[in-house]
């Protein structure tokens, strides 16, 4: 099995009126076009996930994060058997420090969106199982494998985290 390397990164922060806020975006162009996802993408060979973020970040949306203010929150494998070339490994890094203003480049049209209301109808379906759950929670490791829609989330399972080992959705 080969899984993509792929590290998604959630950025935070409070609105005006005490709302709190993470950085998503849009997807532009290619896989998942239309998408609402975390910024980020693939980890060059030889990159570290860490690095790969701060790299995506700044390539897709400007803002400037330095590695220290960045958190892994989870580890994730989203498998699609009808698509084993689908497959990836995806280390999610979250972080409320950074510099600079969110813009639009030709991948994806970075958005705030609040916690509370997030767009999930536009979202990847397995961002129901575990997004606000790292926000703040422990370190997750799930694995998610998709129908063969390649959309649908078929079977969860949480191996390490606030819910203990073995928790199957
Ligand atoms: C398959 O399910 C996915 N779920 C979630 N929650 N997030 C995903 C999924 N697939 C991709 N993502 C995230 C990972 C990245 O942060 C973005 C973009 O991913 P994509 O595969 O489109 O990567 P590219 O933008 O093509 O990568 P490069 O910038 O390196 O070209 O979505």
């Amino acid at each position: 099995m080969t899984l993509t390397p792929m590290c998604p990164c959630l950025l935070t922060r409070h609105s005006p009126t005490g709302r709190r806020e993470v950085l998503l975006g849009r997807k532009k162009t290619g896989f998942g076009t239309g998408k609402i996802v975390g910024l980020g993408g693939h980890v060059e060979p030889g990159e570290t996930p860490l690095a790969a973020t701060v790299r995506e970040v700044a390539e897709e949306s400007g803002i400037q994060v330095e590695p220290a203010d960045l958190r892994e929150a989870a580890a994730l494998t989203f498998l699609f058997p009808a698509k084993p070339e689908w497959d990836m490994q995806v280390i999610v890094f979250v972080g409320d420090r950074f510099t600079g203003e969110a813009r639009e480049c030709d991948e994806i049209a970075p958005r705030w969106c609040p916690l509370d209301d997030l767009p999930v109808q536009d979202m990847w379906d397995d961002n129901q199982y575990w997004l606000l759950q790292v926000m703040d929670g422990p370190h997750l490791t799930a694995t998610f494998e998709f129908a063969a829609d390649g959309e649908t989330v078929e079977t969860s399972r949480i191996e390490l985290g606030p819910t203990g080992i073995g928790d199957e959705g």
